[in-house]
């Protein structure tokens, strides 16, 4: 289980995430949204250990998080992420091994095989020569999949998994993801897609600096919490929707 208690987050004395508290369970999928400049990336970040936190803890199977990194995959924003660094599709889910095989070690054979299959999983292997810049964006976010089950974690983070994506990467990635969960894996999804993808989660944060709401989709996604969250923009949304 991912305990998550009290967790306060701030840069330089501003305050970014504010007393988030929140529990997910093995063969979950959760999906956190809020406004641009919610805390999104900032709880993720904190939660991978990668900026200091405030105040609060976070736990991971009953221990310390920091002391189970390595059972802890995440998949970055397209945006975030270099395309241009030489490096082919094998080696980039290459990557991911060496948190069990160590840096200057060679991949060994079970590694390899790990490769290969996630690599065939997501319908990735004929690529595995390509330089990473020389593929579609769909194909991108499939390579970066690979390398998140090629990790064999426990817990994944996706951020926006879905950007730029077609319909059937798409379902393959829902596949993908219910595989998991059927595994008793935790997923956690940043995204902005208030529709299909949130209807697929088993819980949803709604986040703005603290919690607005949490529970299932029919409890967080009211009209009520979502003007909480995104100001009046949100009824402008709706009723664009309802003129369409
Ligand atoms: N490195 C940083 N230094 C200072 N402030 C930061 C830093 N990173 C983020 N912030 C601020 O923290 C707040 C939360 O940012 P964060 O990136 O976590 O939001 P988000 O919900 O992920 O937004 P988006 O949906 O736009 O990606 C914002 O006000 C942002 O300006």
């Amino acid at each position: 289980m991912l305990e998550v208690e009290h967790l306060d987050v701030d840069y330089r004395g501003v305050v970014a995430v504010e007393d988030v508290s929140f529990h997910v369970f093995p063969g979950q999928m959760v999906g956190v949204i809020g406004p641009n400049g919610a805390g999104k990336s900032t709880l993720v970040k904190a939660i991978l250990g990668l900026i200091p936190i405030a105040g609060g803890t976070i736990k991971f199977c009953n221990c310390s998080i920091r002391k189970q990194l390595h059972s802890i995959a995440y998949v970055p924003q397209r945006t975030q992420v270099d395309w241009d660094y030489p490096v082919t599709v094998q080696n980039v889910v290459m990557m991911a091994r060496t948190v069990s095989t160590g840096w200057f070690r060679r991949s060994n054979r079970k590694s390899k095989e790990i490769v290969k299959s996630a690599l065939q999983r997501v319908g990735m292997w004929e690529f595995r020569s390509r330089q990473i810049g020389e593929l579609s964006g769909g194909q991108q976010q499939r390579v970066f999949l690979a390398r998140a089950l090629a990790q064999q974690a426990d817990l994944f983070f996706f951020d926006e998994p879905f950007v730029g994506i077609d319909k059937t990467t798409e379902d393959m990635m829902f596949d993908i993801f219910n595989e998991l969960r059927r595994n008793d894996k935790i997923l956690i999804l940043i995204t902005h897609d208030l529709g299909e993808t949130l209807a697929q989660c088993d819980y949803l944060l709604l986040l703005n600096k603290y919690i607005i709401a949490d529970g299932s989709m029919k409890e967080v996604v009211t009209t009520e919490n979502l003007q909480r969250a995104y100001g009046n923009n949100i009824l402008f949304l709706n009723q664009q929707e309802k003129s369409a």
